[in-house]
């Protein structure tokens, strides 16, 4: 028996490092959902890491299975869906969030995601001399995109995975209760 009932899908959108992964497999357990990650999808699918399909096929690639799969699993029902920091990039994977579930926006300041992510080779993008510069001009494009759908922003600075979940299922909870 879950812990907690809340109805329909989650997706959670935000910036490489605020969480997505990590918050989103925690959720799931706790409302008996099944979990996705559209990263691991498409690791699982192609059989190779993410770091590889960047290196051999290049972004734009990589974006085209990012789509592909975000259609695909926008279709299942009573998940909880952890989405690729670009995902909101393309116009259709907006589209297909924002219709089919409820949308969350983990916010996180860059100096979080430096420290949780500098000793972690997996995010190709972060693979550059200066992360923080990156990791800025990402944030400039991305934070409107990713408020544009959200239903739900939540800041993730300065607290642990446990009280950020907490905080996170009171809101959801209230916002099923307005929406019903
Ligand atoms: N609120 C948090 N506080 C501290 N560390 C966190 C928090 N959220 C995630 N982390 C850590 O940051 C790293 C990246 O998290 P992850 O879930 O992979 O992010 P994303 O999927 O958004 O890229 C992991 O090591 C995770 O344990
Ligand atoms: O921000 C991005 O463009 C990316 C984020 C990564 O996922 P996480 O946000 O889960 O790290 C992964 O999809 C890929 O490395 C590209
Ligand atoms: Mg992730």
């Amino acid at each position: 028996m879950p812990a907690m009932e809340l109805a329909g899908n989650f997706f959670l959108v935000g910036l490489m490092g605020s969480g997505k992964t990590t918050v989103g497999r925690t959720l799931a357990r706790h409302t008996g959902k099944t979990f996705y990650d559209s990263d691991h999808e498409i690791e699982r699918r192609t059989g190779v890491r993410i770091t590889t399909i960047f290196d051999i096929e290049g972004e734009p690639k990589f974006r085209e299975r990012e789509r592909d799969t975000i259609a695909e699993l926008c279709q299942l029902q009573g998940i909880i869906l952890a989405t690729g920091g670009g995902a909101i990039l393309a116009p259709e994977n907006r589209q297909a969030l924002r219709k089919h579930g409820t949308v969350i926006y983990l916010r996180a300041q860059i100096d979080d995601i430096l420290a949780r992510t500098q000793h972690d080779k997996s995010r190709p993008l972060l693979q550059t001399a200066d992360p923080r510069s990156k990791l800025e001009q990402l944030f400039a494009v991305r934070d409107p995109l990713y408020r544009e759908i959200a239903d739900i922003v939540i800041d993730t600075s300065h607290q642990n995975v446990n009280v950020l979940i907490h905080r996170l299922e009171q809101r959801l909870l209230s916002l099923q209760s307005k929406t019903r």
